[in-house]
């Protein structure tokens, strides 16, 4: 089973970095052991503060998606403690989101539905909004979707592998939009991409390590 380290860019250890004290986290994890049947990653203790963007890495198979999932309440805690505040707002981009043959619903709508809807979209969005979800090309779809958990409103967004499908233009977006999250809203980001996470992680969980 794996475990996991949390670094500061101030340092290193499990826990608070210096100047994060004092704000109430959006997830804590205690000697956190998840899985689904049987566990696979753990135990791991980190806490997640308003204004974290925490890329979470790792090789294949250590379990990055999977702590997203239990962070989500999608996959199992078998031991230690992995909370969030109850009335806490979450969005979660899957690593492969569904994309059904036929979607008959329009970019526009899906953010209406994500409670997207009331911020301005970036320029390079904007075509999408009249388009049939099921006619945009995979990096679009991906694009779109992400914009609606960051513009949800959600004080915490699990992204799933972000970066995947997105032409370099398109990861230069996703950069901006990280960088411009609210101060009481934190980021989990996955990826297996290096360079991207040391572009928008303010830390870094590895796992597997
Ligand atoms: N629904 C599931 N039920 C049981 N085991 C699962 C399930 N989903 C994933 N696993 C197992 O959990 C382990 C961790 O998988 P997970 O997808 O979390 O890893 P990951 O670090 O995100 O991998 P990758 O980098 O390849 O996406 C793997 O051994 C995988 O086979």
């Amino acid at each position: 089973m794996a475990r996991a380290t949390v670094q500061h860019p101030e340092g290193t250890g499990n826990g608070p970095a210096p100047g994060e004290r004092g704000t109430a986290p959006l997830v804590t994890a205690e000697e956190a052991v998840v899985g689904y049947e049987r566990p696979v990653l753990g135990p791991l203790s980190f806490r997640v503060r308003p204004g974290d963007v925490v890329g979470v890495w790792g090789p294949n198979g250590a379990g990055k998606s999977t702590l997203l999932k239990a962070i989500a309440g999608a996959a199992r805690v078998h031991r230690g403690r992995l909370e969030r505040p109850p009335d806490l707002r979450l969005a979660y981009q899957a690593q492969r989101p569904a994309r059904l043959a036929e979607m008959p619903v329009k970019g526009r709508e899906l953010l209406a539905v994500m409670q997207a809807d009331d911020r301005r979209p970036p320029e390079r969005l904007r075509p999408w909004l009249e388009q049939r979800l099921d006619r945009l090309s995979g990096g679009q779809l991906q694009l779109l979707t992400i914009w609606a958990c960051l513009a949800s409103g959600a004080r915490l967004v699990l992204l799933d592998e972000p970066s995947n499908n997105l032409d370099p233009e398109g990861i230069d977006l996703l950069v901006e939009l990280l960088g411009a999250r609210a101060a009481g809203e934190a980021v989990l980001v996955v990826s297996h991409e290096a360079p991207f996470l040391e572009r928008v992680a303010t830390r870094h969980l590895e796992v597997g390590a």
